[in-house]
């Protein structure tokens, strides 16, 4: 990818769109193209296929889609669902149609089977039913990946896709319906601990495990596969290290400060109980994550709450 190709990224302004803008700048990559989907909504064919064909980007970063945390998935799944599979389909084939060189499609390890041997190998992929509480997510997701391994099939397009793992960073979502959890109880500790609250409630039974990764670093394994990976199989984006709710929740509460009572809301969703990439592919195509959780956390609290009111 040369310094002045054009690079459209797509979703530049949500947490990983906005990351990858931070990584190719950074890079000296001087050629970015962007719009907002108040300019340019993805879901509408013909729009994007009048974008595409006025701007022709060489290289396709596709990071807009509709996301949230476990209770938005399960609550809006017609939109997960549908908004999705139509945002994906016109990128990729507008991306066909104006022989854009090389696309990295954006999924997610939800796209594995609830049950998966752990860690879960790429390989598993379709070997079994998903988790209920984000099945629609997940399939618009296998779709958009399956789509690019087709275009490849069919019509040598070199299209790859990165399977990241659960992200926090800069520019999250800290809506506390909508959210995921890291977001969610940095808030929760951080309104507690300056309301005083007696206690923070916190969603499911604290049992799953889950494994989390700066989308700083995200974006460097992004860029690291439109540099230097060409494969058909996904890749998944982790650290390779999980943790329980629990223990997220306790290494959250001792970053804050708070020093109240800990509920666990069992009505809540625990979702699947366990989802820990393995990162050997990676690793073989010479990537390794470099901010530790503990590190990411306390900086993300840092600047969402200690620098500037959150939006
Ligand atoms: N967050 C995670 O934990 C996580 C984990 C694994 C994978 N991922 C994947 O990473 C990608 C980005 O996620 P994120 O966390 O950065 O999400 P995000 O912060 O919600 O950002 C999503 C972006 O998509 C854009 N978008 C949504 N609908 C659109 C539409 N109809 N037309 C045009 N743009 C639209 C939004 O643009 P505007 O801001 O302009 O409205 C927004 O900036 C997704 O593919 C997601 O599946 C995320
Ligand atoms: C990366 C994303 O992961 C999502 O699954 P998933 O890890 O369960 O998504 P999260 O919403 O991050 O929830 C992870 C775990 O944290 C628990 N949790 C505890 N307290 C809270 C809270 O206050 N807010 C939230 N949100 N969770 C909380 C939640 O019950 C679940 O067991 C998928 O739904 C998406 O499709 C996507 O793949």
């Amino acid at each position: 990818m040369e310094k002045n190709a054009k690079i459209y990224v797509a979703g530049h302004r949500g947490m990983v769109g906005g990351a990858l803008v931070r990584r190719l700048q950074q890079a000296s990559y001087q050629n970015i193209v962007t719009r907002t989907s108040k300019e340019l909504d993805l879901r509408n064919k013909e729009a994007v296929d009048a974008f595409f064909a006025e701007e022709k980007p060489e290289y396709v970063f596709l990071a807009a889609a509709k996301v949230g945390g476990i209770l938005a998935n399960n609550t809006y799944r017609a939109d997960f669902l549908l908004d999705n599979l139509q945002i994906q389909n016109n990128v990729i084939q507008a991306s066909f149609d104006q022989d854009v060189k090389k696309l990295l499609f954006l999924g997610s390890s939800c796209i594995y089977p609830k049950m998966a041997p752990q860690p879960i190998k790429e390989e598993y992929l379709l070997t079994g039913p998903l988790e209920a509480t984000n099945e629609p997510y997940a399939l618009a997701k296998i779709a958009g990946l399956k789509l690019c391994e087709a275009f490849r099939d069919q019509h040598g397009s070199n299209y790859i896709s990165a399977m990241p793992t659960n992200l926090y960073g800069p520019g999250d979502n800290y809506d506390l319906q909508n959210s995921h959890v890291l977001p969610a109880l940095l808030r929760k500790f951080h309104e507690a601990k300056e309301n005083n609250a007696l206690e923070v409630e916190v969603w499911g039974t604290g049992t799953p495990r889950r494994e989390f990764l700066h989308v700083d670093d995200l974006a460097d394994a992004c860029l690291h596969l439109m540099l230097h990976y060409n494969g058909k199989e996904p890749v998944n984006v982790g650290t390779g290290e999980d943790l329980t709710i629990r223990e997220l929740v306790e290494l959250v509460r001792d970053t804050v400060g708070y020093e109240g009572n800990i509920r666990f809301d069992t009505d809540k969703p625990d979702g699947t109980p366990r989802k820990l990439l393995d990162v050997s592919k990676l690793a073989d195509a010479g990537w390794k994550y470099k901010i530790s959780l503990p590190e990411g956390i306390r900086e993300v609290y840092k600047e969402a709450f200690q620098s500037a009111p959150v939006a």
